[in-house]
């Protein structure tokens, strides 16, 4: 029996376009540390994580274990491995309320609209949004946007955030404000984060392991 890691754990992972290595990583984060990834562009830093989130495109080839606290996230179809990921854009569901954006995320076991609600109105509080919840997303700026995408994410009860360079279009004292949030919740929360980044800032606040992939390592 494999001894369990908490936290997040890379092994062998090789990913593979058209006959090409584009990846080889062993890593590991400790809960509610950060692993950033830098590289050029097209060296695979959103592939790796599609990969541990479950959605790489089947034209990779991928092998290797992603390991949460001893499961393996590989083994498991994505809806099952419970991967928080943030992009570049917070992506809210156009449709919906703020508050109804972040209920979205709440797992089924929490019953009952008014229970929901109540959640996510928490949530929403929290990151200093409480006045938000009836809003239209597009009524929000940039910075409240990326806050909702950020609570969305938690109230999901992921095991790790995935972040695909999700400060890069906020300016920089927004940008300063939303990394501390972003790492203080998984501190707090324990969950082990791989933050994708082209700026050397983000790697120095995130304050932990960097890896480098790609040909100008
Ligand atoms: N669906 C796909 N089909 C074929 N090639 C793909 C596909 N998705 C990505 N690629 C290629 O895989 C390589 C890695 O792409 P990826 O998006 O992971 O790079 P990246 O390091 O995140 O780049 P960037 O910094 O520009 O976002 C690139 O060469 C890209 O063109």
């Amino acid at each position: 029996m494999t001894a369990m890691h908490k936290g997040l754990w890379l092994r062998d992972v090789a990913i593979d376009l058209a006959g090409v290595r584009l990846i080889a990583l062993d890593a590991e984060v400790a809960p509610g540390a950060v692993l950033t990834v830098m590289g050029p562009s097209g060296s695979g830093k959103s592939t790796l994580l599609a990969f541990i989130g479950g959605f790489l495109d089947p034209v990779f080839t991928a092998r290797g274990e992603a390991r949460v606290d001893g499961v393996d996230l590989t083994a498991l179809p994505a809806e099952e491995r419970r991967a928080g990921i943030l992009f570049q854009d917070p992506l809210l569901f156009p449709h919906l309320s703020v508050a109804a954006n972040v209920a979205f995320a709440i797992p089924r076991h929490e019953k009952g609209r008014s229970r929901r609600r109540a959640i996510a109105e928490a949530a929403l509080g929290e990151v200093g949004l409480a006045d938000f919840a009836a809003r239209d997303p597009a009524t929000l700026s940039g910075g409240q946007k990326a806050r909702v995408a950020l609570m969305r994410t938690l109230v999901s009860h992921p095991r790790l955030l995935l972040l695909d360079e999700p400060f890069s279009k906020l300016d920089a004292t927004l940008r300063g404000h939303m990394r501390s949030l972003v790492f203080d919740r998984a501190r707090a929360a324990g969950l082990p984060v791989v933050l994708v980044t082209h700026d050397k800032a983000d790697a120095e606040a995130a304050g932990g392991a960097c890896v480098r992939i790609g040909d100008d390592a």
